[in-house]
């Protein structure tokens, strides 16, 4: 099974009167692999022996250019993936409000802050509306969910999913 993970950097701005707050968050329209053309976390796959966090820092330094130190970063969920009945991704989930560095484009991801409330779920993968936005709340989860007729994960259908909310999730 593949261990990824996903990352969600959070910011706060104020208007320029300073009256009205937006509570935003950094994703990035996929450029290659699995899931071209759609909106994400940045992220990716464990290499060698390096930790979830470790992982989920490096691919945002990779993807996007910001700096995120691993132990600033907050455990919000794991996911699993199953493609026809097995086991396929476990997606450890975390998100931030500590970086440093603006968003840059790379070859892999375009970067973009997005309000919380136009997060472009339309354009996501299709489990993503299910506990995206718990996890922008500041929730935790648990989740599991089940594709059919793949390989690849990303043209196979979703069918069905089981969330657990406001789990104590581990340190890793
Ligand atoms: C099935 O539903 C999914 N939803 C979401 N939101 N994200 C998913 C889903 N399945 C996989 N992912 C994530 C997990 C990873 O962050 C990426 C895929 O990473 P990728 O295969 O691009 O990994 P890299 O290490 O960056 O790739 P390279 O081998 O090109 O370096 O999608």
């Amino acid at each position: 099974m593949i261990e990824a993970t996903l990352c969600f950097p959070r910011r706060s701005r104020t208007d320029g009167s300073g009256n009205e707050r937006t509570d935003e968050v950094l994703l990035i329209e996929k450029r290659r692999g699995l899931g071209e053309g759609w909106y994400n976390g940045p992220g990716g796959k464990l290499e060698g022996d390096e930790t979830p966090r470790e992982c989920a820092g490096r691919e945002t330094r990779e993807e996007v250019g910001l700096e995120i130190d691993p132990e600033a970063l907050e455990k919000a969920g794991e996911l699993t993936f199953l493609l026809d009945g097995e086991a396929h991704t476990f997606c450890h989930v975390f998100r931030t409000r500590s970086f440093a560095g603006e968003p840059t484009a790379s070859e892999e991801a375009r970067p973009e802050w997005v309000p919380v409330e136009d997060v472009p779920y339309d354009r996501m993968w299709e489990d993503d509306h299910l506990w995206l936005p718990g996890v922008l709340e500041g929730k935790t989860v648990v989740g599991e969910f089940r594709f059919e007729g793949g390989p690849p994960l990303d043209e196979a259908e979703f069918v069905n999913h089981d969330l657990e909310w406001d789990v104590a999730l581990g340190t890793r």
